[in-house]
């Protein structure tokens, strides 16, 4: 007699061996496609299952030999029991089949309390755990044979024997189909759906990232996971070296690399339909309903095409005897969707692809060091970058670097003149006293007669026309190279997330996706419109309608092209604004240093300066100002080189003005005439803000429009959701993992605790953890309960357990420093040395003000001047709606709302820029006490951070 119970992911089960007279377990089996595990009554063999889709198989044997045994062992027991029917409830194999094991642990707890008055300690019972991944975690009994099994509480749940293990590695480059498998029951081929991806085009780093996030939440999601090799030449290929199915393990350790390990190519016969007829045919053969492409601009046309065309392509093999009827009619539309890889940046529809970050990251570190080169042989340096046909790599190292000029594809130089034009201004740059002539030349760089412009023809211009030393530096493929940034790992993972959702979500009218990042915010778009969309850049440039080329890539690039040409132009430009529009602004750092507070003041120095403005920096903070009057007009020689340096450069530190003295801040800002502020700082510049819009009624000289540019590590800054410096901070954190980690995995069996800073915000750990692949991370918003650690400790004692130290598992845990006040990381670390009995052994490693971060990292630097220069629009923006109030003497309006509208927060808010009124975020949105905001905006992640490395979380249950 046979019996088939259906397993889903997290299945408790336990199985009562058979006490009745009729029959008893004689064997159990797994299946996932092929025998995996077979369970006797002797013995317990199995191997690693990480498919979900396991079913269980009871085998009843009615009287054998065993039968008779277990007939005289109940006999001399029922003797000792009267009354009481127990072999009834003992006659029956039960099996949990929830999807969460916990409810599972409960139920067993439940059944043994129902069960309590029978002699339980000669009940026998087995229970086996597979955990939410699909692995089985914990077979458990006293004795592998049916006698003298009792039940135990969960919490010893341990496995007992473990034998016969067998890699999963070996077992996966099989392909098991039904139709290859016929033998197989057919139940052993259910699940939701099989979802390939691949990788396309040139490498980028993050690919690996996303085919890890894409593998792992497809087998989180029931379904079986698909890479295919080489990107559309394996999917032309076919066959199982080129497309083979993924298990959880097959991707660890991927998160951080760069490259791409699934392979990639740029393969003709896809362009031909007979390529993509062969494609088609081979997912077909091997089952796959959704096709993930992690590629850039071409690799989405590609697929894009392969979409539009798939049901003429499916009628084709069906007419050629290459598929069946079933087939056919299974596979009537191709669900395809779009992650977009690149290091171009090209994709219009999306602002940033996966790779441009980090490639960008290659470029600016690059031009850094020429810096240090060109600064002493006062040299001119052109630096070639690559982008293809997108000038986006160039545009932002421009801005990054602070380059004199830059060539890009969407704003071609004027044919004949561009030579003297980029001249003039580096004669300008040149005759201000700069040391240094930086050129960024986008490899598409063209004129506007379409000719192409290369570095040797700047490189002569530069010598015949200005006698500068120049010389060339090609960056070639070392931008494609190294690991990816934290940026392109979070981006990566999330968009894999979100592209499995996608492809479940699909319905034959859904039109398929492209994952895009809007501001902070991951968002679906249409595939076939982005494309489109792409496509008509090109287009547009050829038509030399360069303004459309503009305005059709990325929404922010016409503003980062008009960031870079004010900042550009500086003090040696007739300004923009006439003399009476002309303001004096002032811009002060207020907390801990952080990545892109230079960058900030540098940009909104050299924007008002190509305004006509003045801008003052005040040095060395409110207590600065109240005790030296460190007023300072910013001069542009004086603050060339500050977009890249980390830290402060005016001097930072956490007074607020009621710190240092209101009153004597008050009397400078008088004394100076300031029409404008800009605060650039975390929660103390947050206090100061409002602080000073406060203290308006008793100060007129405060009735100016003032602008708060959050800029802190911690990222707790209400009224936005990402600060300057949270990103320079998470690389230089994320790099430090990264080192410690492979210590850990080279080592095997160590897990080392890392002290993160964020004061009462788990952003940043929360983030590193996502990006480094932490086992688990505690912050102060969820605290550090006993029963999670408990849980976490469990966790790691399992996987270092089935590890057997064969494979580069070294294990990284985050703690906030508030996430607890009565366990450090030492302590935490000791405590999971003792309690890992010898699995393993833990250290604490203490990042401390590593974490403030070198130099700042690329997104800080554009970020800062983006934001920069929108608060100092702002400032200009809003002087007439303040101007009565500074212009009465009559009693102030505190509260009129206009003037509160000129104090304000300037944040980004999912895919937002928004400016809040201080005295709104203070009051409504602010744990004051606390110093956070009242809304969490990162919670979501915490949980995709969990699920992909398989943690349970206690307070879920
Ligand atoms: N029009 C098309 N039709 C079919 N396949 C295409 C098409 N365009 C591109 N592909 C396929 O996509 C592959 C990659 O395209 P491409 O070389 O343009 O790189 P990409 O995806 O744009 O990435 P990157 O530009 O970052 O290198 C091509 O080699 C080809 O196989
Ligand atoms: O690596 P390959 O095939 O030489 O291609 C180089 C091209 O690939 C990219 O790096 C990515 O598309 C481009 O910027 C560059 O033009
Ligand atoms: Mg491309």
């Amino acid at each position: 007699m046979e019996k088939n119970f259906p397993l889903v992911n997290g299945t408790t089960f336990c199985t009562f061996y058979s006490y009745s007279r009729k029959s008893y377990v004689k064997t159990i089996e797994f299946y996932n496609k092929f025998l995996k595990l077979k369970i006797s009554s002797d013995s317990i063999y199995y191997c690693t299952l990480s498919n979900p889709d396991v079913t269980l198989k009871v085998i009843l044997e009615e009287n054998g030999q065993k039968q008779q045994q277990i007939d005289k062992q109940i006999e001399k027991l029922e003797s000792n029991v009267s009354g009481q029917d127990w072999r009834t409830m003992v006659a029956r194999s039960l099996v949990f089949s929830t999807d969460d094991i916990h409810e599972n642990e409960k139920a067993l707890v439940s059944l043994k309390a129902k069960y309590r008055h029978y002699p339980t300690e000669l009940v026998p019972l087995i229970i086996y755990t597979i955990d939410p991944l699909g692995n089985l975690v914990a077979v458990t009994s006293t004795k592998n044979s049916v006698s003298a099994i009792r039940i135990l509480p969960p919490d010893s749940i341990h496995i007992v024997k473990q034998a016969k293990i067998t890699s999963i590695n070996n077992l996966s480059s099989r392909m098991i189909t039904s139709d290859t498998y016929p033998s197989l029951p057919k139940y052993v081929f259910n699940h939701k759906k099989s979802i390939a991806v691949m990788t396309s085009g040139g490498d980028a780093p993050g690919m690996n990232a996303n085919v890890r996030s894409i593998v792992r939440s497809a087998i989180f999601k029931h379904c079986r996971a698909f890479v295919i090799m080489e990107g559309f030449a394996g999917l032309v290929k076919g066959g199982p070296d080129y497309i083979k199915e993924f298990f959880w393990e097959d991707v660890r350790g991927w998160l951080a690399e760069g490259g791409t390990n699934i392979g990639t190519a740029r393969c003709k016969e896809f362009q031909e339909r007979a390529g993509r007829l062969l494609g088609a045919l081979h997912l077909i053969e091997f089952g796959i309903d959704a096709l993930i492409v992690c590629g850039g601009d071409g690799s989405l046309t590609g697929a894009d095409i392969f979409r539009s065309e798939w049901p003429s392509l499916v009628q084709e093999l069906y007419q050629n005897e290459k598929i069946t009827k079933a087939q056919l009619d299974k596979y009537q539309y191709l669900n395809v969707c779009g992650t977009v890889g690149s290091i171009d940046n090209d994709m219009s529809s999306t602002d940033a692809t996966i790779g441009a970050y980090s490639s960008l990251d290659r470029i600016c570190t690059a031009v850094d060091y020429v810096e240090a080169t060109a600064l002493s042989h006062s040299r001119a340096f052109v630096i070639e970058v690559m982008g293809r046909n997108c000038g986006w790599l160039a545009l932002l190292a421009g801005i990054c670097t602070t380059a004199d000029y830059i060539f890009i594809p969407e704003n071609p130089e004027p044919h004949k003149e561009w030579k003297d034009k980029m001249c003039d201004i580096i004669k300008k740059h040149r005759s201000k006293g700069k040391r240094t002539t930086i050129i960024i030349v986008a490899e598409g760089a063209i004129d506007t007669e379409l000719n192409s412009i290369k570095a040797s023809e700047i490189h002569r211009a530069l010598c015949d026309k200005l006698d500068l030393d120049t010389r060339i530096t090609t960056l070639g493929h070392l931008q494609r190279g190294g690991k990816a940034v934290a940026y392109d790992r979070i981006l990566a993972t999330l968009q894999g997330v979100e592209a499995v959702n996608a492809v479940l979500e699909s319905t034959p009218d859904t039109p398929s996706p492209l994952i895009a990042i809007s501001e902070n915010k991951i968002i679906r778009r249409s595939l076939v419109d982005s494309v489109v969309l792409t496509k008509s850049v090109a287009e547009a440039i050829k038509n030399k309608d360069f303004k459309k080329a503009m305005s059709l890539r990325d929404c922010e690039f016409i503003e980062h092209f008009n960031n870079f040409m004010a900042i550009n132009r500086a003090d040696h430009h007739e300004p923009r604004l006439p003399p009476s529009k002309r303001l004096k602004i002032a811009i002060v750092n207020i907390g801990a240093p952080a990545g892109g507070m230079n960058a900030a003041v540098f940009s909104m120095a050299t924007f008002c300066m190509s305004q006509g403005h003045k801008p003052y920096g005040i040095y060395n903070g409110f207590t600065g100002l109240a005790r030296h009057e460190s007023v300072r007009a910013l001069k542009w020689l004086d603050i060339l080189g500050w977009e890249s340096r980390g830290g402060s450069e005016m001097g930072t530190n956490r007074a607020t003005p009621i710190d240092a003295d209101i009153g004597m801040v008050a009397y400078y800002f008088q004394k100076y005439s300031f029409d404008g502020l800009i605060l650039i700082g975390g929660f103390e510049a947050f206090t100061s803000l409002h602080q000073l819009e406060r203290a308006r009624d008793s100060y007129p000289a405060f009735r100016i429009p003032m602008v708060l540019v959050p800029a802190t590590l911690s990222n707790n800054v209400p009224g936005t959701e990402y600060s300057l410096g949270a990103d320079t901070s998470l690389n230089s954190l994320v790099q430090y993992c990264d080192v410690i980690k492979q210590s850990a995995s080279s080592t095997r069996d160590r897990v080392f605790v890392v002290d993160v800073q964020g004061g009462n915000s788990g952003y940043l750990a929360t983030s590193a953890a996502l990006s480094t692949g932490a086992q688990a991370s505690y912050v102060p918003e969820e605290g550090m309960s006993l029963a999670q650690i408990s849980s976490d400790i469990n966790t790691l004692k399992q996987s270092f357990q089935k590890a057997q130290g064969t494979s580069r598992s070294g294990k990284l845990i985050l703690k906030t420093t508030n996430a607890s006040e009565a366990l450090n990381a030492k302590k935490l670390a000791d405590i999971l040395t003792v309690e890992a009995e010898g699995k393993f052994d833990a250290k604490s490693a203490l990042p401390g003000h590593v974490q403030q971060g070198g130099n700042s990292s690329p997104i800080d630097r554009t970020r800062a001047t983006r934001l920069a220069i929108k608060a100092t629009v702002f400032i200009e923006n809003n002087q007439q709606k303040i101007k009565s109030g500074r212009d009465s003497n009559e009693e102030f309006e505190l509260d009129n709302e206009d003037y509160m509208e000129t104090a304000c927060v300037l944040g980004i808010m999912g895919s937002q820029v928004v400016f809040t009124p201080i005295h709104q975020a203070f009051e409504y949105e602010t744990e004051v006490e606390r110093r956070m905001p009242k809304r969490i905006h990162w919670s979501e992640i915490r949980a995709i951070a969990d699920h992909l490395v398989g943690r349970k979380r206690v307070d879920d249950l």
